[in-house]
């Protein structure tokens, strides 16, 4: 398929010919890029309306009342719940939230509508006995739609949206027992003449003459995101400066994400700007989606500012999103996807572990590879660092450490990080916590008993330990052995060396208690030179000694079943 450009060449697919770049303004007094944003935005959650009407099969009302619930509990004050002259499941919705008094005090409920009597009549219908509640009025303007759509002029275009504001006005009038507000989009504003959205709001506001004591919202939507973040701001700021009664305005952005900027134009706007923001939560919607919510909350929580809105259960809010609109979370979703607090590779978990060690819970947090403390919102530590064959010494160290206990010295860690990296690598697998310890129980704790330690006694005469062990060979023959030496282990090393006639040297020695009062024990870890050949052993006893001397009898057991191997 072949199609033709303006000068009649014909277009290839894939031809990046056949498409314009989107304009810069030409802006002499840009100001947003030297603000930051200092507080949350109105947030306006818009879940129930144009998260659904995205879906594949639209939400049941049960599934709305659920994910109502949800954005309640999440703590949105302004909510749009659906199109409700567009289908009878959003006008039953809306009257159930009426009819049931499902609506807190504190939240303002919203309805979108389009510039059409018999629409707007039936969402004054359906909105009948409601307290408070926005009624959010639409038409498009951009050139491709005022061309192609609707074949009309702009002055074609101001009257829909005049003609809007006026049915919204007069059917408000007729009920005075609601406190309404109106909210008018410029549909298309990011791909509209920046000087045609001025003056069709500007026609609105004639209409609606908003007070700074009775505000009126003016939606300025990424409909369709087609540039840059900067080139949104610099329409949102041009509309501050441009528009009339700024302070009888409430700026409101809603940014779709085509181009995969949905959140950093919404943010970029608020420099600009912007005072609301309309998205809803990890970002379903049409296409692409919507600004994702969840994202920009926490982007703030991250800064240090408060979002406004309680995301601290972040796997509920995952959970029951993807329930009600049938869509999966990815797992590397900004701040509460399944992945995103976790370390496979080996510098990340090496810096994310000593990090945490030294993290003061009265400091501002601190943590490399960890942009927030994932505590905040439900996840625990637990799996932050997982291993496979990309993780280092510091995964393997962690696991042990937060799962079993094992407060590895360096070198210990070292060895057992090789250990648990040649099983990652045969298996080409994630390796469980359990298999961790699996591989080091086998390789440092679990050698084949050639000879097992029974008991032992202490004497201490002079400067000189004197060991007596009881030692089971493989045959089962009890032998008590003897040694001497500065302490006990090399007391036994000593008796070993006789017994076993090998040269035994203690190259590293470390150990911890773990657990306290009845239930502590201790933790050796040796490394031993034997016949010339480092070994490694762990051991876990009730007993310090008897945890040191098993430690070395691993090494040892290693050893001679290096040399069986070697002399079978
Ligand atoms: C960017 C957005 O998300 S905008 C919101 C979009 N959401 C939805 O459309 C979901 C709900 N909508 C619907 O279910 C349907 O569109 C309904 C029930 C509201 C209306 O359905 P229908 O009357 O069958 O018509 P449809 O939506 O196709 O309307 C197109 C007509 O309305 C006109 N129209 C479209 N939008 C508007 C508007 N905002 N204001 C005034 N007229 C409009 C069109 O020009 C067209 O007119 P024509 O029939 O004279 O050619
Ligand atoms: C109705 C409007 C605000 C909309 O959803 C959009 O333009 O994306
Ligand atoms: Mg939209």
């Amino acid at each position: 398929m072949s199609s033709t450009d303006q000068t009649g060449a014909s277009f290839n697919t894939f031809d990046h010919r056949k498409y314009r770049r989107t304009p810069v303004l030409p802006k002499a007094d840009r100001r947003w890029p030297a603000k930051q944003i200092e507080s949350a935005p109105i947030w306006c959650a818009v879940d129930l309306r144009d998260g659904n009407q995205a879906l594949i099969e639209p939400m049941t009302v049960s599934q709305k009342q659920r994910l109502w619930k949800l954005l309640v509990k999440v703590g949105f004050k302004e909510i749009e719940i659906g199109f409700p002259s567009a289908s009878q499941h959003d006008y039953d919705f809306c009257r159930w939230l009426i009819e049931e008094n499902q609506i807190p005090d504190d939240v303002t409920i919203q309805v979108l509508v389009q510039a059409r009597e018999a629409l707007i009549e039936r969402t004054f219908q359906a909105l009948e006995g409601a307290k408070r509640a926005v009624v959010h009025v639409y038409n498009s303007t951009s050139p491709v739609q005022r061309e192609k759509v609707f074949s009309m002029s702009r002055e074609g275009i101001i009257e829909i949206a005049q003609n809007g504001a006026r049915m919204v006005k007069e059917h408000a009038e007729r009920h005075p027992g609601c406190e309404w507000m109106f909210e008018y989009s410029p549909e298309s504003f990011s791909s509209t003449e920046i000087d045609f959205s001025i003056d069709i709001c500007n026609a609105v506001i004639d209409v609606w003459q908003p007070t700074p004591e009775h505000k009126v919202i003016f939606n300025l939507p990424a409909t369709v995101e087609c540039a840059t973040p900067n080139v949104f701001a610099d329409q949102i700021e041009t509309f501050c400066d441009g528009i009339n009664k700024r302070d009888s305005i409430i700026v409101s952005v809603h940014t779709h994400n085509d181009r995969g900027c949905g959140v950093a134009a919404g943010e970029l706007a608020m420099l600009a700007g912007a005072d609301r923001v309309e998205g809803t939560l990890m970002g379903n919607g049409e296409r692409t989606g919507n600004m994702d919510i969840v994202t920009m909350a926490m982007n703030l929580y991250s800064q240090g500012i408060d979002p406004k809105l309680d995301i601290s259960n972040a796997d509920e809010i995952v959970r029951v999103v993807a329930e009600c609109t049938q869509i999966e979370v990815h797992p590397r979703h900004p701040w509460v996807g399944d992945l995103v607090y976790t370390a496979f590779s080996g510098s990340h978990q090496d810096a994310i572990r000593k990090c945490l060690a030294q993290q003061d819970p009265s400091e501002p947090w601190d943590v490399a590879y960890l942009p927030i403390d994932p505590r905040d919102i439900g996840r625990d530590y637990q799996s932050v660092i997982r291993v496979n064959s990309q993780s280092g010494k510091g995964g393997v160290a962690y696991v042990l450490e937060q799962d079993y206990g094992l407060e590895m010295p360096r070198w210990m860690q070292i060895e057992a990080s090789r250990a648990v990296q040649a099983h990652a690598e045969e298996s080409a697998k994630e390796v469980s916590p359990n298999e961790i310890w699996s591989v080091v129980e086998k390789a440092f704790m679990k050698a084949p008993e050639n000879l097992a330690l029974q008991g032992y006694s202490l004497d201490r005469t002079n400067e000189n330990e004197m060991v007596s062990a009881t030692v089971q060979n493989r045959e089962g023959v009890v032998e008590t052995i003897k040694g001497q030496g500065d302490g006990a282990l090399s007391a036994f090393c000593h008796a070993l060396q006789q017994y076993l006639n090998i040269e035994i040297e203690i190259v590293h020695y470390d150990q911890h208690a773990v657990g306290s009062g009845t239930d502590a024990s201790a933790v050796a870890y040796v490394q031993a030179k034997i016949n010339g050949e480092r070994y490694s052993g762990i051991n876990r006893n009730q007993d310090t000694i008897s945890a040191n001397l098993n430690a070395i009898l691993v090494c040892v057991n290693q050893a001679s079943e290096k040399m069986l191997e070697q002399t079978a």
